[in-house]
């Protein structure tokens, strides 16, 4: 499993080039491409990054990544990021690591998002291999998870002996969806839900989707309508 990611990431960094700002994801497969961009720094490209975590931060500053933050920068050129599920048009499950919130951000300000995955976060409806995540305000959390359950799903708050809390103070629900049949809606009405702060659905945010398999890795590049 490590192999593929590591494809996928070594694949995503051959976008990067010399000069660029670059939005710095969050998870397991993003690591490695941080690691990648640490090398490209030390060979002496001038690189600047924003990270979507305390966790990628700490990462980014142990290898002398120099950062920025959103509001010092007209524009992202490039984030890799990763990703629970990718759907056939480019849409996204992101947040099991807990930094969705932050990492939307990013997403949208940037002109590439290139999210690196292995094989096995490809579906072909979202919400079918993972439940969506979904930060919320402490204040009221249960009220609000009453409110997310009548869009259809079983909500379950993040953390077993004690609440899991975002970089930003707020707490997740991973909410269980029988399959996501119009994300778009549902993000709407999520998102109209007072106390939700954000929910892990990315929809029209990724550029190119580089899938790691066992024998080769895939480039998929999201043609302009
Ligand atoms: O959205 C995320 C964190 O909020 C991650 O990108 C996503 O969970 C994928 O992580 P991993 O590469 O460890 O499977």
């Amino acid at each position: 499993m490590s192999e593929m990611k590591i494809k996928a990431a070594r694949k995503a960094v051959e976008y990067v080039k010399d000069g660029m700002i670059l939005g710095l994801g969050t998870g397991s497969t993003t690591k490695f491409a941080v690691e990648e961009i640490g090398k490209l720094v030390s060979n002496g490209y001038d690189l600047v990054g924003i990270p979507t975590s305390i966790e990628t931060e700490k990462q980014a500053r142990s290898l002398n990544i120099p950062l920025t933050e959103l509001e010092c920068v007209d524009r992202i050129d490039l984030t890799i990021d990763g990703a629970d599920e990718v759907d056939p048009n480019f849409n996204l499950i992101k947040g099991l690591g807990g930094a969705l919130l932050r990492e939307k951000i990013v997403a949208y300000y940037s002109v590439n998002e290139i999210i690196i995955v292995d094989e096995s976060k490809i579906v072909n409806q979202l919400g079918t291999r993972v439940s969506l995540p979904v930060e919320v305000t402490q204040f009221s959390h249960k009220k609000t998870k009453e409110s997310i359950e009548k869009l259809g799903c079983v909500a379950q708050l993040r953390g077993s002996e004690s609440p899991f809390i975002t970089d930003n103070g707020n707490m997740i629900y991973d909410c269980k969806f029988e399959g996501i049949s119009d994300p778009y809606d549902l993000a709407l009405k999520l998102n109209s839900i007072p106390g939700v702060v954000e929910n892990g659905l990315f929809l029209d945010l990724a550029s190119h989707v580089v899938i790691g398999t066992k024998n080769e890795t895939k480039v998929l590049e999201k043609k302009a309508y």
